[in-house]
């Protein structure tokens, strides 16, 4: 509960629900040599050297069997170390991936990046690839200079990128606005002059300075670094109740928040105007009149001017818009004009501060998320009970809980609650999120009386829209959505056995050998450090960026790439939704997206001006492989459920409200179920059909404590809080070790007053004391009727989401497929260049159309190995001593870690990911016909 939202990924579980069966359509043999699955995956330590076909130097026999030893150890720890990360969106984590199983030769050079080198697919690749690019531009770029575009052979881009550099040094100006929480001016790079067409239905991408009104910065970093509002924060506006309770009438709660500010009485008062022309009249003409004087744009997007009017009217109102479409504005503007506060709930802290920072200086805003501490929330809460606040950025984890809402409690009204990213309200979405649950209408209703919701996302097949606005209880006639086509964006796609290779070859080219800042997006962390080693040792200035990284380097990583200092951001899915950099000229995806949602976030990173701008995918099926695989890494079974939910409303816990505590780590590795799921399960009790359990914030729950000035027994004395401790702690080696939870039970206290009294007395010397075991904390509402009903539900419910992940992955994987396979180039696709034909693919996608590939993605997957239930026998032979279920066994064959079966310890054994190929399910039924077999033999010899 308490972890909050900003981490790279979505969750952990997401996908469409089953879609309806299209007539398969077979995946032409000749895809790829790595297509095909052999009838046994060879045993990698049978496998013959192949022969090096060309090497930038010998190889020796020897030499390169150590070096397929190492990098076979390296692959087991690999696969081994895809943990899938909550949030998400889910990130995982991995060693950078050599790929052994082919023809071809590795070997790491010094700074021990993985190269392999492959026989040479056709004796012109990259030129072919180089020439494709160029062709492109030449066709679509009509504004190049030719004398300004570089080649790939092209003399020498570190020149460029000094020369960046010295642009940025000189050319440096600071603009600062009052929500701004450091702002670097735009610096204009050598590739400025390289003018992107603009495209002829680009409407109306007008760039405007809304920093530009000679503000003086009224933001400093450091704690109070929030504190948005600058000079028009001073005078409470009264959005709060007036005194006759007719708050929702009250429009003109909003006098007096636009105070003076010295240099900007002309503006502040034609703003304030400009609102309560709008609230006399809602035409079109006041709306532009304000848009102007509030954010320095001329003329409304598509889409826009609906949602605004909507929601000023208090229409809740669901709004699809392509990525970079402007959906922000549609309640920076009703923020403006209503007359209480404004909550935005985002799913990551970066796109909340993100946001913030963008702001127009009229809109004092600030953010409330688990990640800040105790003060800063306090002062957050404080400003906003002071009316300092307008727009508040809320994660979904602070959202609703007690603190929260004490602050609306005292007459503070919310006009307007908008859910960012609303596609992470559905399980049916890419990218799922528990906590968004709780975001309700009904909810909403009873414990803030919000009136009026407004849901907002790019990305939302029909089933994802359905669940959204029925939770949200959104009528069909407030649905406004448009193409989520980007017509600006050049889609191409290449298969690749060697990404690395063909990346630098791709970035060498032309157009992306001229672009000033480009995105590659990477599956796995490790891999984003590998590939930016790789592009700085060849003269592209990158940095690497993913959830691994703390806090204050990612935000380091952003701001260097927003103001030009960096070129290359190589990025896991953490850095991608709402980051809004209006000339990001390219986007790379080095590894296939998870879904055709993750695919139109990230490419929509690109061409946020409006211009022409290019997003290559790089098809690689030992990837995919990989990835299909981990999707299976959160699946549960019923009887572990069970046993957790036994654990949960055991019969020693009583439903008296006091605290209870689910230990995290112990528990996910007793029941072999990831910490994520184990939290998914706990909130699915808490805002589920119904709610059996109250979540409260996590906690480290053991203490281990030692007394120093004053002896114990004294020191009980006078304090409530020692005499319990003595009761309940254990003593071990010189310390009281006690359950936190235990001690505010027995004296009736939140678990945090206890620790904020353990806190004093630490400071006034009387104690030291350390926390450990990280649990779940919850109060018992309700004891299910029937446990073993409900498990059954959970898992069924868990495998539905986890069996549409796995399609929104193989849909992925078939469009990227088609475009380099059957794409017979009829609506204009040639060479890499397939925008046609995967626009089509996408709206086919998303308004649930049938889709015209084979839903049947991979039959070779589905396929048995003869071999499957040999290895799996002689695993249980050699494991005897070992508890396994047949998911372990599973998962084992796939290399998928889990908590009970982690791959530090079983990475090393030669059946470890040996079956990534097969598909899961034909894994999974394969391990339970042997594990029963298995027993029943132990049971006969014994
Ligand atoms: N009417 C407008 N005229 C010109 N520029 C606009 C207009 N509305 C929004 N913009 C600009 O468009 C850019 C993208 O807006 P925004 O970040 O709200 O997009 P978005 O729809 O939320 O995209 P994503 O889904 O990718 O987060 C911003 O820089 C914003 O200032």
């Amino acid at each position: 509960m308490a972890s909050d939202s900003d981490s790279d990924s979505g969750s952990y579980v997401s996908a469409t629900p089953p879609r309806p069966s299209h007539p398969p359509t077979p995946i032409p043999p000749s895809l790829n040599s790595s297509v095909r699955v052999s009838s046994r995956p060879k045993p990698k330590q049978r496998t013959k050297p192949a022969p090096t076909k060309k090497s930038t130097r010998n190889v020796s026999p020897h030499s390169e069997r150590r070096c397929k030893e190492k990098l076979r150890s390296s692959k087991a720890q690999d696969v081994a170390d895809l943990n899938n990360k909550p949030e998400s969106e889910s990130e995982a984590q991995s060693k950078p991936n050599p790929d052994p199983g082919r023809d071809g030769v590795f070997f790491s050079n010094q700074e021990n990046i993985s190269i392999r080198i492959c026989k040479p697919e056709s004796s012109s690749s990259s030129s072919n690839f180089t020439s494709s690019f160029a062709r492109l531009v030449k066709l679509r770029r009509p504004s190049f200079d030719p004398a300004l575009e570089f080649k790939a052979d092209a003399p020498d881009p570190i020149q460029a990128e000094n020369f960046a550099q010295n642009q940025v040094k000189s050319k440096q100006t600071k603009r600062l606005h009052p929500n701004l929480i450091r702002v670097e001016a735009p610096i204009s790079g050598p590739f400025d002059q390289l003018k992107r067409p603009k495209l002829h239905n680009e409407g109306n991408f007008v760039r405007l300075n809304i920093n530009g009104y000679g503000r003086k910065p009224s933001f400093r970093n450091g704690k109070r670094r929030y504190s948005a509002g600058g000079g028009f924060r001073r005078k409470k506006w009264t959005g709060k109740k007036s005194n006759n309770g007719d708050k929702e009438d009250d429009l003109s709660g909003l006098d007096g928040i636009f105070e003076k500010q010295k240099g900007q009485p002309k503006l502040v008062k034609e703003v304030e105007e400009a609102v309560e022309a709008v609230r006399k009249d809602l035409s079109e003409e006041n709306l532009r009149n304000l848009l102007k004087l509030s954010h320095g744009f001329d003329l409304f997007r598509e889409g826009q001017l609906e949602a605004i009017k909507n929601v000023v009217l208090g229409k809740s109102t669901m709004l699809i818009l392509p990525t970079g479409a402007g959906k922000s504005l549609c309640y920076q503007l009703p923020a403006l004009i209503l007359p209480g506060v404004t909550l935005v709930v985002s799913p990551l802290l970066a796109l909340m501060v993100d946001q913030l920072k963008k702001l127009p200086p009229v809109l004092p805003g600030g953010l409330l998320s688990s990640n800040q501490t105790s003060e800063e929330s306090l002062e957050t809460l404080n400003r906003l009970r002071s009316g300092e606040i307008k727009v508040l950025f809320v994660s979904p984890e602070r959202f609703l809980n007690s603190e929260f809402l004490s602050v609306f409690e005292d007459n503070l009204t919310t006009s307007l609650v908008v859910i960012d990213e609303a596609h992470c309200i559905s399980e049916w979405s890419h990218n799922f999120r528990p906590s968004y649950l709780r975001l309700k209408a009904s909810l909403l209703t009873k414990k803030l009386n919000v009136k009026c919701i407004l849901a907002m996302t790019a990305t939302a097949t029909s089933e994802t829209l359905d669940s959204i606005m029925k939770s949200l209880e959104i009528l069909p006639n407030n649905l406004i959505q448009k193409s989520q086509i980007r017509v600006n964006l050049q889609l191409s796609i290449s298969s690749s056995e060697n990404r690395s290779k063909d990346l630098l070859v791709l970035l060498k080219s032309s157009p992306f050998v001229g672009m000033k800042s480009i995105i590659v997006y990477c599956k796995f962390q490790a891999e984003t450090d590998m590939i930016s080693k790789l592009l700085c040792d060849n003269y592209i200035k990158a940095k690497s960026y993913h959830s691994g990284l703390h806090a204050k380097e990612r935000s380091l990583v952003q701001e260097l790439f927003c103001s030009n200092k960096i070129r290359v951001v190589v990025a896991t899915v953490a850095f991608g939704m709402g980051l809004d950099k209006s000339d990001v000229e390219g986007v790379i995806h080095y590894s296939l997206p998870e879904s055709l949602e993750e695919y139109i976030q990230e490419t929509g990173r690109a061409g946020r001006d409006g211009r022409l701008s290019h997003c290559h995918l790089f098809l690689d099926t030992t990837t995919y492989y990989k990835i299909r695989s981990l999707s299976y890494s959160n699946g549960v079974d019923e009887y572990a459920l069970s046993r957790l939910l036994g654990q949960i409303f055991s019969d020693e816990v009583n439903l008296t409200g006091g605290i209870q505590s689910l230990l995290k780590e112990a528990t996910a590795r007793k029941l072999d179920i990831k910490e994520e799921v184990l939290f998914t399960v706990l909130t699915m009790l808490e805002i589920g059909e119904e709610q059996y359990l109250q979540l409260l914030p996590q906690l480290k729950v053991t203490c281990s404590l030692s007394f120093h000035k004053t002896s114990p027994h004294l020191l009980a004395d006078k304090y409530m809080l020692i005499r319990s401790i003595l009761n309940l702690s254990e003593k071990k080696g010189g310390l009281y070790v006690f359950d936190i939870p235990s001690v505010a039970n027995i004296l009736g206290l939140q678990a945090s007053e206890v620790l904020d009294q353990l806190k004093n007395l630490k400071l006034s010397d009387e104690i030291t004391y350390e926390l450990k075991d990280q649990a779940y904390c919850f109060k018992l509402v309700k004891r299910p009727d029937d446990l073993f009903a409900l498990s059954a539900r959970l898992t069924k419910w868990l495998s539905q989401v986890e069996i549409c992940k796995v399609q929104k992955l193989d849909i992925m994987y078939k469009v990227a497929n088609f475009a380099l396979k059957e794409c017979k180039g009829d609506s204009g696709c040639s060479g890499f260049l397939h925008t046609s034909c995967i626009q089509e693919h996408i709206i086919e996608y998303f308004s649930n159309k049938q889709m015209t590939i084979g839903d049947e993605c991979n039959n070779a997957m589905k396929q048995h190995s003869p071999f499957l239930h040999a290895d799996m026998k002689s695993f249980l032979k050699n494991n005897s001593s070992v508890k396994l279920t047949p998911r372990a066994l599973a998962r084992i064959m796939h290399g998928i870690p889990s908590p009970a079966f982690p791959s530090s310890s079983w990475a090393r054994n030669y059946l470890w990911g040996r079956y990534v190929e097969i598909d899961f399910q034909v894994v999974l039924e394969a391990a339970k016909i042997e594990l029963m077999n298995f027993i029943k033999k132990s049971t006969e010899q014994s």
